[in-house]
């Protein structure tokens, strides 16, 4: 990476569009904190001087669930802090943009939505796919899948067997107070050997404990995100009374994050998501740091369309990321994706495409489709 951190030049931005869409799920998804019908979602696009292209996707959620980002909020931080800070002096690389950005504090989604653009115009200018600008080296990803929350048990196994036929790697069964020992121990017995976990999105707390070590029992690749969406401390002492590897997701916003959560013990795998630690460039050092503590993670998904699916793909190219991600086909979420080709999963495997930049061309008739309103936001407005 050092290579390519020295690989600079003037990164000449003119205009950057963002682009508000909404796309329909095929099917509802179910976390313990609510359900999914619709994605709403921002596009950004920054074009260069020579019109080329560059693409990211903000993963913030309608709602303040998950986080307390939204789609809106991410317009408002974008459009009167982060536009304007991208266009407040010249760029020579996308890594420094996580300084320059620093002085706006969180808003990690909206900072990882621009950031992310810039990547994939770098990429495009250097000639190269983003997972080679990342210092990645994985031809082929192998991926998981994420089940929601199913109507009845019955549902579940049937659903969890489409997906074992159609390959993924991985099985992860989200779990909540009411739904959990009872459901992984059905599961178990259905599916004996698939590789599973479970995720709760923070639907516990430490007085859990006994019910969550009930769960050792099932030989789980790991619980994700037991507890509190903002603890390590009680993550630790968790940690200690299960045999399960506890995994991060919510906890971990940043670098400093991870290295004190592997400090503390508060988890023995991180999940990474680009969008919740505030860009490619945080994404790659939490990799790094936990590849130096042996410490294995994947990559998360936020139901993201084309072009932050192929921001995941990227990524995961990354040697420390040895664990199947929820990185599942565009076909698992959409009718149609805002990308060609769409992303395909075959034997559980993402094929990384080898042209410059995110590697998919963004399908614009689509992006109209599903776009309610843009705006643009030129150089000279701003600087
Ligand atoms: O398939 C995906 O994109 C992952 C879906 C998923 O698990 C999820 C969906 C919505 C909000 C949070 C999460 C999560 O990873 O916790």
């Amino acid at each position: 990476m050092a290579a390519e951190r020295g690989r600079r030049m003037t990164i000449n931005i003119e205009y950057v569009i963002l682009r508000h869409l909404q796309m329909e799920l095929k099917a509802p998804f179910t976390t313990s904190f609510g359900t999914f019908q619709r994605k709403e979602l921002i596009l950004v696009e920054v074009v260069d001087r020579d019109g080329v292209s560059g693409w990211g996707e903000s993963v913030a959620f309608s709602a303040p669930w998950y986080s307390e980002e939204t789609v809106k909020t991410n317009w408002h931080m974008l459009e009167e802090f982060l536009v304007p800070l991208l266009f407040s002096e010249p760029l020579r690389h996308p890594a420094e943009l996580p300084e320059r950005f620093a002085a706006i504090r969180q808003n990690n989604m909206a900072k990882a939505a621009l950031e992310g653009a810039v990547w994939d115009l770098y990429a495009k200018r250097l000639g190269v796919p983003l997972s080679q600008a990342l210092g990645g080296t994985k031809k082929d990803i192998e991926v998981g899948v994420s089940i929601g929350i199913q109507p009845t048990v019955a549902d579940l196994l049937q659903v969890i067997e489409r997906y074992v036929a159609q390959g993924y790697r991985r099985i992860k069964v989200k779990i909540k107070p009411g739904w959990d020992v009872d459901v992984i121990r059905d599961v178990r017995r259905a599916f004996p050997d698939v590789p599973l976990m479970a995720d709760a999105n923070s639907a516990y707390t430490l007085a859990d404990a006994k019910r969550l070590q009930a769960l050792d029992e099932f030989g789980l690749m790991m619980i994700e995100q037991p507890l509190a969406a903002d603890d390590l401390v009680d993550h630790a002492r968790l940690q200690s009374l299960l045999q399960t590897p506890i995994c991060l997701d919510e906890s971990i916003r940043s670098y400093d994050d991870a290295r004190k959560a592997l400090d503390l013990g508060s988890c023995r795998i991180i999940n990474i998501k680009i969008g919740r630690v505030g860009g490619l460039w945080e994404a790659k050092r939490i990799h790094d740091l936990c590849a130096e503590r042996s410490v294995p993670v994947w990559c998360g998904g936020m139901l993201e369309a084309g072009v932050g699916r192929a921001h995941n793909i990227a990524i995961t190219t990354l040697e420390n990321f040895t664990l199947p991600g929820d990185t599942a086909a565009s076909s698992h979420y959409w009718e149609r994706d805002i990308i060609t080709p769409e992303v395909e999963v075959q034997g559980g495997l993402i094929r990384v495409p080898d042209a410059p930049g995110i590697g998919y061309d963004v399908d614009r008739r689509q992006v109209e489709r599903y776009t309610q309103f843009a705006k643009v936001f030129h150089r000279t407005a701003t600087a």
